[in-house]
């Protein structure tokens, strides 16, 4: 597949050890940032990068550990780089994100009245994929995490699933390892309690074997270390480290 991805953090929503569950997936020159949540300024600072490295922003859902940094971005791209990126989103989303979430901060008179006067808008239609760059094919899956919000994960290539913050679906993952050529499964892990919103360590871990071998742990609690080998076999995703897709 030729691609990297390095997670800029790795951390649950109020991890204070771990940046937010934040990556950059690279395609030779071209970057996309998946998910830009309020941590990831500074994570990008601490790899020596910057917004300015950045020509693509993809979201999965609205939480402030997966949006919280899209105003500092937005005005970087703004009135610095003077630059339009391309926000790609579920359609569902595109006039909740600026009326819920960002228009208090940005809305300028004349300047910035709406999220196309920032971004290059591009909606996404859930299960369907786009070529985004010459080798990153991408597709949202629409997922449960909160009641009635929308959310979703992504499948990159027909190949790695990314499931950014879900409750446990394991027959989402057995239909993708099974019918879909899946090799790859990142997902978000909650290390104790209930999995309310998130999918949990010991669901995970109920995974069938050849399904645990391909899946890597992230969105994860500032205790991480506690849990190494006690995960059935499931690696850990390591902030700041590149992976070769
Ligand atoms: N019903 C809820 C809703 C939210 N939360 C916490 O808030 C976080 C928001 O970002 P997240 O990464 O989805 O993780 C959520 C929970 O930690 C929670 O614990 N229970
Ligand atoms: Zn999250
Ligand atoms: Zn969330």
């Amino acid at each position: 597949m030729n691609l990297e991805l390095q997670m800029i953090g790795t951390g649950s929503a109020f991890a204070k050890k771990y940046f937010n569950n934040n990556a950059l997936l690279k395609d030779g020159d071209f970057t996309l940032l998946i998910d830009c949540g309020v941590t990831a300024p500074l994570a990008l600072h601490q790899l020596n990068k910057s917004f300015a490295d950045v020509d693509a922003v993809l979201i999965t859902h609205i939480h402030a550990d997966h949006v919280g940094g899209l105003e500092e971005l937005a005005f970087k791209m703004k009135f610095t780089f003077h630059r339009k990126i391309k926000l790609y989103i579920a359609e569902s989303l595109t006039s909740i994100l600026w009326e819920h979430s960002l228009k208090g901060g940005l809305y300028q008179a004349r300047e910035i009245t709406s999220l196309e006067d920032i971004f290059e808008v591009c909606p996404l239609t859930p299960n369907k994929p786009y070529f985004i760059s010459e080798h990153i094919c991408l597709e949202l899956i629409p997922n449960e995490h909160i009641p009635g919000k929308k959310s979703y994960s992504l499948y990159l290539n027909n190949q790695v699933f990314y499931s950014s913050d879900m409750i446990y679906n394991p027959d989402l993952l057995k239909y993708l390892v099974e019918e879909r050529s899946c090799g790859m499964i990142l997902h978000d892990c909650q290390l104790e309690g209930r999995g309310e919103v998130h999918t949990t360590l010991d669901e995970l871990m109920r995974l069938p074997e050849d399904i645990r071998k391909i899946t890597y742990l992230m969105h994860y609690g500032d205790n991480k270390d506690e849990y190494h080998g006690k995960t059935a076999g499931m690696e850990f995703i390591e902030q700041g480290r590149s992976y070769s897709l």
